[in-house]
């Protein structure tokens, strides 16, 4: 281990720097009047702080910065729904992934059965909702050639677009489809949030150091091993 490991940094520091974009539930939502974040990556967050014995400093940031606040170093790690991406991967390091995941759309409960396939969905007059930054953005501009592109920055109110009829649908992370559909009964519908059409992982994205991806890697192993991930997962997405 080299000398001047990040992890004896943060130790010595007696703080962790966790980036969290605060926009994307149930992983990281910011209240703007208490500016206090909350989500299941929140408390992720505090339990790894608590495992590293130090305190917890939550940086801002946004998907379409997420790359650059990353390279500035304003955070040791990047929580909050982030997936692996190998772009992501030539910059840092990722921990073992926590969550399987993939696209899939997320539509008006009415119109759920007209967006099965990519084919369904890539027509001309069907309008795409999509927010920029993120694999979103990069899964909406692969794959859709002739159905109309909206961008929307604000990724807690793109739902409410699509329930007023201002857009379509939009094609997300399954866990947040299913969510959604929680938070939308009867308006919102996940469509096969069991079938994605890619493949993702979530996992933490964390400065390049060795010893401190050992680190969160073997406190997940634990956490799952002694049930206390199960515990936080059920208290955001059950
Ligand atoms: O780029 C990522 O890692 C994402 O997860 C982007 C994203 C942001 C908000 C909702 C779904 C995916």
């Amino acid at each position: 281990q080299p000398a001047n490991s990040r992890l004896d940094d943060i130790i010595k520091r007696g703080t962790l720097r966790v980036g969290m974009t605060g926009d994307y539930r149930p992983f990281t939502y910011l209240d703007k009047t208490t500016s206090k974040f909350t989500g299941f990556d929140v408390d992720m967050a505090e339990a790894l702080g608590k495992a590293l014995g130090v305190k917890v400093e939550f940086v801002q940031t946004a998907w379409p910065q997420l790359m650059k606040d990353f390279e500035a170093d304003n955070f040791d790690i990047a929580m909050g729904g982030v997936s692996i991406t190998l772009d992501r991967q030539k910059k840092g390091m990722f921990s073992t992934p926590i969550m399987r995941e993939g696209k899939t759309p997320i539509a008006r409960c009415a119109d759920k059965d007209k967006y099965e396939t990519i084919a369904d969905i890539d027509k001309a007059g069907t309008r795409v909702i999509v927010n920029p930054g993120g694999t979103n953005e990069r899964f909406a501009k692969a794959n859709i050639k002739n159905a109309e592109i909206k961008m929307w920055n604000d990724n807690v109110t793109i739902f409410d677009e699509i329930a007023k009829g201002n857009a379509d649908l939009m094609m997300t992370d399954s866990s947040e489809t299913r969510y959604q559909q929680k938070q939308h009964p009867g308006v919102l519908c996940a469509v096969h949030p069991e079938k994605p059409f890619d493949f993702a992982e979530k996992a933490y994205w964390l400065q390049r150091d060795i010893a401190l991806k050992a680190f969160v890697d073997q406190w997940l192993h634990i956490a799952t091993e002694d049930g206390s991930f199960k515990k936080i997962y059920a208290a955001w997405f059950d």
